[in-house]
């Protein structure tokens, strides 16, 4: 249903959802793309659809995230952020459209094809995502001892450093259940790492942390960046973090993108329901439905 359809939004909301819906939606991406000429797009969702039941989430998505860079994924509650970052490496595949990853169309893919595609990839789930019968040092060189012939001289020098990277070298005997909500993550944060992943995702990283411990785990998920480089990709709905992080910003709403850009132009937007959403005003397309 269209914005314009709905009976129930009073009639100022309505032309500001209209008017958010015939905005130029990639007008952000066209413009880096025009400055960066040459550059790969790491990840490119083309018109992507998905549905649960009758439940349409994701309507025709299109976004494309650029190599190299820190990308914030933006949405109020229940956009489907976390659908779309499972379509992302083939957790969950499209009714219609494409990702490709790489190039590569993730959907397409055999299942060997899909594993080996998934290992580019690390991930930091929302609590962290640790085995709570490993103590920290065992969780950090799982992938390592699954995936890989290291043997355990090099896979403990390798979970060292990485425990070093995110501050936690004196922790790796402790049992998950003993850590706080912010070393559970940055635990979980050393093990995506582990593998030197392409594509770092982070699903809502900065969720039930207070916004001092949300601050100091961007700065660290800035300073991975800086020294490993690769593709991280951030989902979220704290517009700090992105203000914080974000050097390329896509918001989602109603299971599209809405616009996608660098952040000085995110912040910028002309598009009403990006302007409302990032400036956190109560008056705009989006309401309490
Ligand atoms: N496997 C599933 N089966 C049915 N519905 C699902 C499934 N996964 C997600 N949904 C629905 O899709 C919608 C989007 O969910 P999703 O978790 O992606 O939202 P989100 O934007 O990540 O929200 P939040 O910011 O609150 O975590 C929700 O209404 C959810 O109930």
């Amino acid at each position: 249903m269209t914005a314009s359809s709905s009976p129930t939004v009073p009639d100022e909301q309505r032309q500001l959802l209209d008017a958010a819906a015939e905005f130029q939606y990639h007008e952000g991406a066209m413009e880096y793309e025009e400055r960066t000429p040459g550059e790969l797009w790491s990840i490119e969702c083309v018109n992507v659809h998905k549905k649960f039941g009758r439940f349409a989430v994701l309507q025709g998505l299109n976004f494309c995230i650029p190599e190299g860079t820190i990308t914030v994924v933006l949405g109020p509650s229940g956009t489907g952020k976390s659908v779309l970052l499972k379509h992302l490496i083939g957790l969950m595949f499209p009714d219609k459209g494409d990702i490709l990853v790489h190039g590569q169309s993730v959907p397409h893919m055999t299942q060997p094809e899909l594993l080996e595609m998934r290992r580019r990839f690390g991930i930091l789930f929302q609590d962290g995502a640790l085995f709570g019968s490993m103590n920290v040092f065992d969780n950090v060189a799982f992938p390592l001892r699954q995936h890989t012939d290291k043997s355990e001289a090099q896979i403990h020098a390798t979970v060292m450093a990485r425990l070093d990277d995110v501050g936690l070298a004196d922790a790796g005997g402790r049992m998950p259940n003993e850590l706080s909500g912010g070393m559970r993550k940055r635990a979980g944060f050393a093990r995506a790492l582990v593998m030197e992943p392409q594509i770092v995702m982070f699903d809502e990283p900065d969720s039930g942390l207070d916004p001092v411990r949300t601050t100091l785990l961007c700065e660290l998920i800035q300073q991975m960046h800086d020294l490993y480089g690769g593709t991280y990709i951030l989902i979220t709905h704290d517009i700090a973090t992105a203000r914080q992080i974000g050097q390329y910003i896509g918001v989602l709403w109603r299971g599209r993108i809405v616009q996608s850009g660098d952040r000085d132009h995110m912040f910028d937007s002309p598009n009403p329901f990006v302007r409302q959403f990032l400036n956190r005003q109560g008056r705009g397309p989006l309401g309490m439905e």
